[in-house]
């Protein structure tokens, strides 16, 4: 792992593969090094730019600002309108000074939003308030939704959680569920992604894999969960104060954190049975970052080697999911702005249980970055000569755009 957190920290960047598979070289998409070549023929909006228009609403908070951040100079994307609530009319640079030097449009109301130069949207809305918007935007949108709207497959599930009925219920069918690494298929042809929700990110990447081989037993599974405070968004609340959150451990929501039937949902799909969880999240003094801690038993025959075998098989290829070696033990500071899940298994002093660690930024793996993953929004777009495109320009071997540019965008 040392080598990889130091990359980060230099603000450096190798392919995973470059990282653990010494002598299995790839060349790096660098796209910062190819902004300055023509984006040649791909075309989006009818042939009127050769950049894809974004809009993002939900601009003036903490993942519609990472997004910004992130796609703001890419030579593909251009971010044609962001939207605000209280701070509609004001200058992205006056909410957020970092991204002064951008040349990014005003802040506006959903109300008064164009989306006539708009290709796709990335909502960074609050649940509730999103699915109601998302209802009216132009039929020919394709979105990608941060908020919990529509995650949950079971209307009724949703309205029990939630403790609201939904008004998008036609949309729900519609949605797709947005774990890249599991669903990418499904990704691909979806007009409405759902984005997970940061807890479940950090719990079901680890698990799935093991629970649709088998590996692990579906009961008794116990998930210790801890987040930064930008978990909770930007909006003002007493319990985020510092004096409130500083030097101290919070559990809440337990046994009923709105978060359980996402990850419940999804263990239960791989394990084609239904998955009950014990789950309890924290919050801890720090802006950002992510940690599960998950207990589970192993089954029958299994050994911790054959988690940890199956975990590194099953994401190879992919490259933000990164098992690691030997007793390494995943930090969320290796992951502070990154797009990687890290993880690690671990044998329990108690014989057949295992415990696994997994850790995720909350705002990038957990929220913004998950969803801009290159493949997704090109697949949907699909310009005639992509792969000539990917081809010559960023991926000499002939690799897929899943693994280009996210990793640039987040070791910055
Ligand atoms: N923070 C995180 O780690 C994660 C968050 N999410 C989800 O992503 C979504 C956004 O989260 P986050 O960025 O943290 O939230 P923030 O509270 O930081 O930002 C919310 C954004 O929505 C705008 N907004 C608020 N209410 C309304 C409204 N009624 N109409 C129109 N716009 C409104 C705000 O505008 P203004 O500031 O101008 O009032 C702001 O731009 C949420 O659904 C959240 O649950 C998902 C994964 C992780
Ligand atoms: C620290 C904190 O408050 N975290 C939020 C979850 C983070 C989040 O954004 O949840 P969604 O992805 O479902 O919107 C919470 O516990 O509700």
């Amino acid at each position: 792992m040392s080598s990889l957190a130091a990359n980060h920290f230099n603000g450096g960047c190798l392919w995973k593969y470059q990282v653990s598979k010494v002598g299995k070289f790839r060349i790096r998409a660098t796209w910062m090094a190819s902004s300055s070549t023509p984006a040649q023929s791909m075309e989006f909006g009818e042939g009127k730019t050769n950049k894809l228009r974004i809009g993002v609403l939900g601009a003036s908070g903490y993942t519609g600002s990472e997004i910004i951040r992130l796609l703001r100079n890419h030579p593909h994307f251009q971010i044609t309108l962001m939207t605000a609530d209280r701070k509609a009319g004001q200058s992205i640079e006056s909410v957020f000074p970092h991204l002064v030097t951008q040349d990014l449009p005003n802040l506006v109301a959903v109300k008064d939003a164009d989306f006539s130069a708009v290709d796709a949207v990335f909502c960074c809305l609050p649940h509730g308030t999103t699915q109601e918007i998302i209802k009216s935007l132009p039929t020919n949108l394709k979105i990608v939704d941060l908020s919990a709207d529509f995650r949950l497959q079971d209307i009724a599930e949703y309205e029990e959680w939630y403790g609201q009925p939904h008004k998008a219920t036609a949309l729900q069918k519609e949605a797709v569920y947005g774990l890249t690494e599991i669903s990418r298929k499904e990704i691909q042809s979806a007009r409405l992604v759902a984005n997970p929700g940061c807890y479940p990110t950090s719990v079901q990447l680890p698990l799935i894999p093991l629970i649709k081989s088998n590996l692990i037993q579906v009961r008794n599974i116990i998930i210790d969960s801890k987040s930064g405070v930008s978990g909770a968004g930007r909006g003002a609340k007493e319990a985020n104060l510092y004096t409130e959150i500083a030097e101290g451990i919070h559990s809440y929501g337990i046994t009923k954190h709105r978060h359980v039937p996402e990850i419940e949902q999804g263990l239960s799909e791989a394990a084609n049975s239904k998955v009950t969880v014990s789950f309890t999240p924290h919050l801890m003094p720090m802006s950002r970052g992510m940690q599960s801690t998950i207990y589970v038993e192993i089954a029958p025959g299994v050994t911790t080697q054959d988690l940890k075998d199956h975990l590194g098989n099953y994401y190879e290829h992919e490259e933000f999911v990164v098992l690691l070696k030997n007793k390494e033990v995943p930090h969320t500071r290796h992951v502070r702005g990154s797009n990687y899940c890290l993880m690690n298994v671990f044998p329990d002093r108690i014989p057949g249980r295992a415990i696994i660690i997994s850790v995720i930024d909350n705002l990038v793996k957990g929220a913004s970055v998950a969803c801009l993953c290159f493949r997704r929004i090109f697949l949907w777009f699909n310009p005639p000569d992509f792969k000539v495109f990917v081809k010559s320009n960023y991926f000499p071997q002939g690799e897929t755009a899943s693994r280009f540019a996210v990793d640039e965008f987040c070791l910055l």
